[in-house]
């Protein structure tokens, strides 16, 4: 992973309070862990920081390998003033069930956690408690500090061991998780006029409405990206807004827009959808190249282009 984006007083800030997993993978990149950070109360407020200039970068949550995408960020990095996301963290992600010291399992009826936690234990829950009645929180983290407030609405929380570490909060159980090896994708969010420098395995993030409703639409779009050899690794569909049945296309492609081949595809993109919205160019988590045929790689577009310009005689 790249470092963070140059020297600055500015905080990072991140889905809080503090013990979330969004703490956790902006703990990952480089720079930021020694850096300050201030968490903010959901993906709305986080992101208003980045715009009002009073934070450096946002970490957000994006995809989980279970759920999918995550439609809040997904939305609201999309929507609005532009923004970039400058780099990508993967965690693994294991969850404890915590209460209040003396409460038992027997006393459980309702559970505090982030929607995401919740649908990843649904089973656990299923065959511990199955009458249990899910009460949402902004986080996971949150959900487990509202058990130290009074009165609170639920006599457990489902967060990180971390948590439980910090808060003396009591382990009922854990590794609760559905899917032992469940990961989730969070992304470093700024404004524009950073772009990571290509390292040869990054990510490009774009949205892309469907300029009509008509057969093959969708067709031309992925065209753009086949027939320059470039990989997607991420597509979903997102309501417009705008009226029912109106869609854009969010997607990740293996490569950075310094790659000849994704600029190329971009180019052919804005024609066929001039409203796009390209939301960065940063490096994978995992590090790992894409497989380019020579016919795709940036020396096979020069040559291209020279051979154009030549028989144009330019
Ligand atoms: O609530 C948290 O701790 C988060 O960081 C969001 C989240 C919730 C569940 C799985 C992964 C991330």
């Amino acid at each position: 992973m790249t470092s963070a984006p140059g020297p600055s007083t500015l905080p990072y800030t991140y889905l809080g309070p503090e013990g979330t997993f969004t703490e956790s993978a902006l703990l990952q990149v480089p720079g930021a862990a020694a850096a300050p950070r201030i968490p903010s109360t959901n993906t709305a407020a986080a992101l208003a920081k980045v715009r009002a200039g009073e934070a450096l970068a946002a970490m957000l949550p994006i995809e989980n390998s279970i759920e999918g995408g995550v439609p809040a960020t997904l939305d609201a990095i999309s929507g609005g003033d532009e923004l970039r996301i400058l780099a990508e963290a993967v965690v693994p992600v294991s969850f404890v069930l915590v209460a209040r010291p003396g409460v038992s399992l027997a006393d459980v009826t309702h559970v505090g956690t982030h929607p995401h936690a919740w649908a990843q234990t649904r089973d656990w829950f299923q065959a511990n408690l199955p009458d249990a009645v899910h009460v949402p929180s902004n986080s996971t983290a949150a959900a487990a500090y509202g058990l130290l407030e009074d009165r609170p609405a639920y006599q457990a929380a489902v967060c990180a061991s971390l948590v439980a570490e910090r808060t003396g909060l009591a382990v009922l159980a854990s590794g609760i998780e559905d899917n032992i090896g469940a990961v989730t994708r969070f992304v470093l969010v700024g404004r524009p006029g950073l772009l990571p420098a290509p390292t040869g395995a990054d990510k490009t993030t774009l949205s892309i409405p469907l300029p009509e409703d008509r057969p093959g639409a969708l067709m031309e779009i992925l065209e753009q990206f086949a027939s320059r050899g470039v990989n997607l690794s991420r597509i979903e569909s997102r309501p417009t807004g705008q009226f029912l049945g109106h869609y854009s296309f969010s997607v990740d492609v293996d490569g950075h827009i310094g790659d000849a081949r994704v600029a190329d595809a971009l180019r052919g993109l804005h024609r066929v959808s001039p409203g796009l919205s390209f939301l960065g160019s940063y490096p994978r988590a995992d590090q790992q190249p894409p497989v380019v045929h020579p016919y795709n790689a940036d020396q096979a577009f020069a040559e291209a282009d020279a051979w154009v310009k030549a028989l144009l005689g330019r």
